[in-house]
């Protein structure tokens, strides 16, 4: 059984949360739409046409949840800024958000928990989509500009900054597959809005460097071990080709300064156009990756698919996600990451949704404990494999809207009554608070 005193003594353990995900209040303090927004209220595009616009209230309760994080005995708290809450057209400057976010943390400092910052978690506001959204070249300059002011206005106390969440599902979920906002089928489209977010990603760490001196930036990308789902050599192939695309066509850019070949290549024989500018923005030095792994990915052979693959579904127990419960792919990820890209790490993301149920007032969660017990076992083996991990960010604090899922999968420590707004620690909460003090 492993305990927290086998971690080295300053690595963070947290939560992870969005903005869009638990704060609701949509409308309220000048806070203007964004494309989830819209998306969501828009019909058939989320399970039972579930909105953020309440959410977890956190825009009121956030008192009441840092005190929840304080008393489990967490470090840290990987949060994101709603941009339209802070410029509601995504230009002019709306104080009333920006008090919110200096509350927040100022609370959070007072319960000596590091705030960890995520500037884009996927909640672009809806008059720039209007203007084109990720698919205009100048988003990259609203983006600076709206890091810049958050930059000012927090950045005196936080010191950890995130710049996005995510670009492949913000690109290839938004615009090729459409499940995510602003829900485009276009592969072209997602091509352009990967490069635009990596480029905005570069503008702000340029603004970072020259507005907060002492602080760390970093980008947050999904990984997930990509395996063949059967023998066939052109399984392994597809399978590779996935791997290239979900695992490194976000990291490559950053680092190398370009986009992994054999997915370029493989682009290009399709007819699309590869956007090749602005790399030496884009791989502006960051300070560490964040790291948001779940589950594993197999691929096979399908050349029904234009892209000559069709995900499959392995045998291993899965969570209400349908996701496999795959802890090795946690550690075969980090070395992965270390060993091509020599950067730290943080595990920005990590949790499960399960079947929870309140019964005499308790959610006795036994598989959460076990999924996260099974995680963390593989981060220390990491770590002690010479992986530079700094920090473990459960996702997620709360139960909270699940995108297109909707309230429907709950991924928190911390239960949400949505009907009531009451939360209750979950069994896995008092495990997690026990495992801070072993
Ligand atoms: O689905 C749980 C969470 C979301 O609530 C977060 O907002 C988002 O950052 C987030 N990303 C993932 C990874 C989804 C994924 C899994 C496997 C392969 C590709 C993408 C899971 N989650």
């Amino acid at each position: 059984m492993i305990k927290r005193s086998d971690f080295p003594k300053d690595f963070l353990f947290g939560t992870a949360t969005a903005a869009y995900q638990i704060e609701g209040a949509a409308k309220e303090d000048g806070k203007g739409p964004s494309i989830w927004d819209v998306f969501s209220h828009t019909p058939g595009k989320t399970f039972n046409g579930d909105t953020g616009d309440i959410a977890c209230d956190h825009y009121h309760r956030f008192k009441e949840d840092v005190a929840i994080m304080k008393e489990i005995g967490l470090n840290a708290y990987r949060f994101s800024i709603s941009w339209p809450r802070v410029m509601q057209d995504g230009k002019n400057i709306n104080q009333k958000g920006i008090d919110f976010y200096n509350r927040l943390v100022d609370e959070l400092l007072e319960n000596d928990i590091i705030p960890f910052i995520t500037l884009y978690h996927w909640d672009l506001p809806y008059a720039l989509y209007e203007k084109g959204g990720w698919l205009n070249d100048d988003i990259a300059m609203y983006f600076r500009a709206y890091a810049t002011l958050m930059f000012n206005e927090l950045g005196d106390r936080v010191k950890h900054w995130i710049t996005l969440n995510e670009p492949w599902c913000s690109s290839f979920l938004g615009y090729f597959t459409g499940e995510h906002a602003p829900g485009h089928q276009n592969l072209q489209e997602a091509l352009i809005a990967a490069h635009n977010l990596l480029r905005s990603h570069g503008h702000a760490v340029q603004a970072f460097r020259e507005e907060v001196r002492d602080g760390k930036i970093g980008l947050t990308n999904v990984v997930t071990k990509v395996e063949p789902g059967d023998s066939r050599p052109e399984s392994f192939f597809v399978a590779s080709l996935v791997d290239k695309v979900i695992n490194a066509w976000f990291h490559d850019p950053v680092i190398f300064g370009k986009y992994p070949e054999e997915a370029v290549k493989n682009y290009v024989e399709m007819g699309l156009n590869v956007p090749d500018n602005d790399f030496d923005i884009i791989s502006t030095p960051i300070d560490f990756f964040g790291v948001n792994y779940y589950t594993r990915t197999l691929v096979v052979f399908d050349e029904t698919n234009p892209m000559k693959f069709s995900y499959v579904s392995g045998d291993l127990p899965k969570t209400e996600m349908g996701w496999e419960i795959y802890p090795q792919g946690l550690f075969d990820m980090l070395i992965y990451l270390k060993e091509r890209y020599r950067l730290p790490l943080y595990i920005t993301e990590n949790g499960m949704a399960g079947p929870d149920k309140v019964e005499n007032g308790k959610v006795i969660d036994d598989y959460r404990i076990e999924y996260l017990e099974k995680h963390f076992e593989k981060a220390l083996e990491a770590i002690n494999a010479g992986v530079n991990l700094k920090g473990y960010f459960i996702w997620s604090l709360l139960d909270n809207f699940e995108w297109a899922y909707g309230y429907s999968k709950r991924f928190g420590i911390v239960y949400v009554d949505y009907n009531t707004q009451k939360r209750i620690l979950k069994k896995s909460a008092q495990w997690l608070k026990e495992f801070l003090r072993s």
